[in-house]
């Protein structure tokens, strides 16, 4: 059976849809048998996977809104993946007064958790319904946090919902790690930044080695390559491969 992991963080840009698509390609690779899942209307793992969203008849959306099968497209650089599309925005109003709103996303994924080792959820950067059905579904939360103070302030919020939806919905849930972000080793901001993230958030869960901030992402996701084709002999490549590994030993927790 799959392990379900959501890379969730309320806050935009800290690099969530980055982390699933290159921390679902070092997965591949070590031969798991990975399916991202684009749960955010800005579409943007989507597009990092090399799907034009506009172009799309079915995505996410008709599986949890219309309740038909996931729509998964097969083997792209090694992985499946269920897109995403602007019209999921919908969603989350349209859901509101839906029948089992709160399990629409884990009744989607059951007929296919076999099929997989791992299932990464991509979430928006929100805490509103698309995000909570997210949480609902999930076995493990992966959390990447920027090295920025502001980011980091965020947390709390974070937390909340957290207890909130292990409180009822999904008891089992369990929070896999942090994996600080976007790191930049020059600037002291983000070490003392880095510093109060293994102090305060090290009792919650387990903090991952951080992503260097390179702009050699943003050239990858724009050629639409995992960072490792784009540039194998990038740091950041080891770094990810060891947080794959890591994801490996889950069932240990
Ligand atoms: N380690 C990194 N260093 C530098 N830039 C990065 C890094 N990771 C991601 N980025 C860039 O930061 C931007 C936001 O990343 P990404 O889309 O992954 O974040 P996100 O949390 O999924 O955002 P949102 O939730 O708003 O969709 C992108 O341009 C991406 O290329």
């Amino acid at each position: 059976m799959g392990k379900v992991i959501a890379l969730f963080n309320q806050a935009g840009g800290v690099g969530k849809s980055t982390l699933a698509m290159n921390l679902g390609y070092s997965l591949a690779q070590r031969k798991q048998r990975v399916l991202l899942v684009d749960m955010d209307p800005q579409s943007s793992l989507t597009t990092f996977m090399g799907l034009e969203p506009g172009t799309l008849e079915r995505t996410i959306y008709n599986a949890i809104v219309l309740e038909e099968a996931l729509p998964i497209h097969q083997k792209l650089h090694g992985m499946d993946l269920v897109p995403a599309q602007l019209k999921l925005s919908d969603a989350e109003q349209e859901l509101v007064t839906a029948y089992m709103r709160d399990i629409r996303l884990k009744d989607a994924l059951e007929p296919v958790r076999e099929q997989y080792d791992f299932i990464l959820i991509d979430c928006p950067p929100s805490l509103g319904m698309l995000s909570y059905i997210s949480l609902v579904a999930t076995d493990y939360l992966l959390i990447p946090i920027q090295t920025q103070f502001k980011a980091f302030q965020g947390t709390d919020m974070l937390l909340q919902t957290l207890q909130k939806v292990k409180a009822k919905p999904n008891r089992n849930l369990k929070i896999a790690g942090f994996v600080p972000t976007m790191y930049d080793s020059r600037n002291s901001h983000d070490e003392l930044t880095l510093k109060a993230i293994q102090e305060q958030l090290a009792p919650i869960g387990k903090i991952f080695p951080m992503i260097p901030k390179s702009t050699v992402f943003a050239d990858a996701s724009m050629d639409r390559t995992p960072l490792a084709v784009y540039s194998p002999k990038h740091p950041a490549k080891k770094v990810l491969d060891g947080i794959a590994k890591e994801m490996e030993k889950l069932n240990d927790l």
